[in-house]
């Protein structure tokens, strides 16, 4: 499968730009959502779960045709509660009814990891709506009941290397488990909408005990009632990973480099970009004074 980015002419980087001042005042605006949570950290998610089917081996899945607007996709448990996500972009969508759905999406991830104090992630344009038959089929995303091994495995189908599965997985930072939509709970402690490198410190610094929640599904919970993923935790227990949360956890700056880029390469995985194709680096509404 090829996926080629498509220039669009008439667009330029203020359409985009307007497009990311209006989801941003979104966030701002509706801070009350999910326990004054916000929609930052899901909309994180939506960008991220649109990108997770990609399959380096032939190409498919990928944020590139904008399937997660399909019934099938969204059908798919672990997307389960993303519909949040898509309702708060709605609006959006008939406001510019020109982007892509999947532009609109990892256009919302990377305005959230922006104006959550993260670090600037390059954006490019071009993703073309495909039809419903294109759909991947479900059971590509991760599933957090694993190991190490699972994750590197995961991560290589990504085509990610383990630096970069351990700074992915740092967006962890952001938002919280819900019972409901995952079987998984917590962490009520600190749930945070701000970008930092935070998930490493936890990581390294709490006492966590294995134990089964009141859904039955084993997660790690800590005496400050933060809780981590099978899958989060497998990053303390492989060496090479373990090695990459200490760099992290000791330096943020380290931590939020290595996110940007591989942030938009989880974001541009599968797509061909042509060389008069442009990169977006979006300013943050405090940086325009709004
Ligand atoms: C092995 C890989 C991963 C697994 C198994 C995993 C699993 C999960 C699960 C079970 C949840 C809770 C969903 C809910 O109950 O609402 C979650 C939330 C979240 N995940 Fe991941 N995740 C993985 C990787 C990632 C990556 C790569 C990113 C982004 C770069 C990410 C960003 C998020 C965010 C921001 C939330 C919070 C959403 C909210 O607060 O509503 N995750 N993840
Ligand atoms: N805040 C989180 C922490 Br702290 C640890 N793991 C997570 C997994 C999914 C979503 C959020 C978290």
């Amino acid at each position: 499968v090829v996926h080629i980015a498509a220039v669009n002419k008439d667009r330029s980087f203020d359409d985009y730009q307007r497009i990311y001042n209006t989801i941003a005042e979104k966030i701002r605006e509706e801070d009350e959502y999910d326990g004054y949570i916000g929609y930052g950290p899901i909309l994180v998610r939506l960008g991220w779960h649109s990108s997770g089917t990609y399959d380096k081996n032939d190409n498919t899945g990928g944020s590139y045709g904008g399937t997660m607007r399909f019934k099938l996709e969204q059908s798919d448990g672990a997307n389960n509660g993303l519909g949040n996500a898509r309702a708060f972009m709605e609006p959006i969508l008939k406001e510019f009814p020109w982007i892509s759905h999947g532009d609109l999406y990892t256009l919302g991830a990377v305005c959230a990891v922006q104006e959550l104090q993260g670090p600037k992630v390059k954006w490019r344009p071009g993703r073309v709506d495909m039809p419903e038959d294109t759909t991947p089929k479900n059971g590509r995303l991760p599933d957090a009941a694993n190991g190490a091994d699972y994750v590197r495995n995961f991560y290589a189908r990504l085509n990610m290397n383990d630096r970069e599965a351990v700074a992915l997985t740092g967006a962890h930072c952001l938002g919280r488990t819900h019972l409901k939509n995952s079987g998984f709970d917590g962490p009520w402690g600190a749930a945070s909408n701000s970008f930092t490198n935070e998930f490493f410190v936890n990581l390294l610094n709490e006492q966590w005990k294995l134990q089964k929640n009141k859904a039955g599904n084993m997660q790690y919970d800590s005496p400050k009632g933060y809780m981590m993923l099978e899958t989060d935790y497998a990053l303390v227990q492989d060496p090479a990973y373990l090695k990459i949360v200490k760099e992290f956890a000791n330096n943020e700056g380290a931590f939020f480099k290595e996110f940007a880029s591989c942030f938009q390469k989880l974001l541009e995985n599968g797509i061909d970009y042509p060389k008069d194709a442009p990169t977006y680096v979006f300013k943050t509404l405090d940086e325009q004074d709004l």
